[in-house]
């Protein structure tokens, strides 16, 4: 059609903005953009500075929550009487992107605290609950943390063994939780056990830090994700009161609704990897010249930074698809399953690249790019690995269960 139409009424193409393919900047709201602002600003004058030295220690400091709460970043979609800022999935999305263009492990930090533990204690728990823990968590006075994987089960939540058995005035639990984010440094513990008292359904608690029988040792020597801090939940005969139980959800669901909003903010976080990888590599190809020539004008190497802002482009449209389909109340958990998917995959490869263009410097923690590469191994693989949200997506197309 645009053939027929004259040079004057022909509409005005725009130039093309190479870090901004499909302006998306043109489709987030003044808000978003204030607080995706704030969060930038933040992310690199705070984080940027002390990375490389808390990857190289395996060192986390509790610190950066109070800053994150004092940003607003911890619970933005939490309502400000409960201490959050109120703000729609888009901006959730938008903070995580800046907050995981440092570093997998400081998004990580921050995604525990607002979807696995703000979340469940909002949308699952008691008045009483909410007010007692939310404000803390959302200042950051208060570090939480999600124990759902057990070192026999992760992919495969329901074959959990903690169990709460019934007390005259409570739950006494027992079991361990593995790979949990926050733990030794944690206040607060959502856990998930399943409740004798509810016919072996899987149910929420929530445990505060110096109960005895509780401990939540360290898991020492990752290689990945070494900003954020692990540890196991090991639950010895703890005994709590019936108000430690999150009174408004039973069964798998519990979990999987944390870990839906969990999942979607990571869809955006590796593409803010994803993006520091890929500029990083940008950069690096200008600046460096072998065989008499910068490295970014062979034809390699313009194909690599093609394929990167190819799916960088796409992945971010998608997550702001999602976004604002779940500020909509329409989003289903399979596209989650689907952008958690995609973007984890593709930020992956995007780091490989990069820490291949930037040749041996790549191997060095100064470039960045192999610290993002290791930490994107485990953000392909928790809250659903890559293979393990195909099946949730095969199923969702053939009506057919190949999980088991
Ligand atoms: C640094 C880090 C932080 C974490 N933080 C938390 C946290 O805060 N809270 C929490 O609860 N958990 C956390 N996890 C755990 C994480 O969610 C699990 O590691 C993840 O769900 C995978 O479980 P798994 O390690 O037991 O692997 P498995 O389930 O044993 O999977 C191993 C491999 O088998 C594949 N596989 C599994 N089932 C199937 C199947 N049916 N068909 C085909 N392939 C299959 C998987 O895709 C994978 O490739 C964290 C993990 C890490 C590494």
């Amino acid at each position: 059609m645009t053939e027929h139409l004259s040079a004057q009424s022909r509409p005005e193409l725009s130039t093309f903005n190479w870090e901004d393919a499909f302006l998306l900047e043109d489709q987030l709201t003044e808000d978003e953009r204030m607080v995706r602002d704030a969060a930038r600003a933040y992310a690199e004058d705070k984080l940027m500075p002390r990375v490389t030295e808390a990857y190289a220690t395996e060192t986390t400091d509790p610190e950066i929550f109070r800053e994150m709460g004092a940003m607003g970043l911890l619970g933005t979609t939490i309502p400000e009487e409960y201490g959050g800022i109120g703000a729609g999935y888009v901006t959730y999305g938008l903070v995580a992107r800046e907050v995981e263009r440092i570093d997998s492990g400081y998004r990580s930090m921050m995604s525990v605290q607002s979807s696995l533990v703000m979340y469940p204690i909002y949308a699952y728990g008691s008045a009483e609950q909410r007010s007692k823990y939310l404000p803390k968590l959302a200042s950051g006075e208060y570090i939480g943390c999600f124990g759902l994987t057990e070192p026999d089960a992760g992919s495969d939540p329901g074959g959990m063994k903690t169990t709460a058995k019934k007390t005259d005035g409570g739950y006494v639990l027992n079991g361990s939780k593995m790979w949990i984010s926050n733990a030794p440094i944690a206040d607060v513990f959502v856990v998930w056990a399943k409740s004798e008292a509810h016919g072996g359904k899987i149910r929420g608690f929530v445990l505060d830090k110096g109960t005895p029988g509780l401990s939540a040792p360290k898991i020492e020597g990752k290689v990945s994700l070494r900003a954020s801090i692990t540890g196991e939940i090991v639950m010895d005969n703890v005994e709590v009161s019936e108000d430690a139980l999150l009174p408004n959800v039973e069964g798998l669901k519990g979990p999987f609704g944390c870990l839906n909003r969990a999942r979607y903010g990571i869809a955006w976080g590796a593409m803010g990897a994803a993006e520091f990888c890929w500029h990083g590599a940008r950069q690096y190809g200008l600046d460096r010249k072998q065989f008499k020539k910068p490295l970014a004008q062979t034809q390699l190497f313009q194909l690599k930074l093609a394929n990167m802002q190819t799916e960088i482009s796409l992945g971010l449209q998608a997550a702001l698809r999602v976004g604002r389909l779940m500020d909509e109340a329409k989003a289903a958990p399979e596209m989650v399953s689907l952008i958690k998917r995609n973007n984890c995959g593709k930020a992956l490869e995007i780091a490989r690249h990069a820490r291949d263009m930037h040749g041996g410097n790549g191997i060095s923690l100064d470039f960045h790019v192999i610290r993002h590469m290791v930490n994107l191994e485990t953000v392909n693989t928790y809250e659903g690995t890559h293979d393990v949200h195909a099946l949730i997506l095969g199923r969702a197309q053939t009506g057919l269960q190949a999980f088991f």
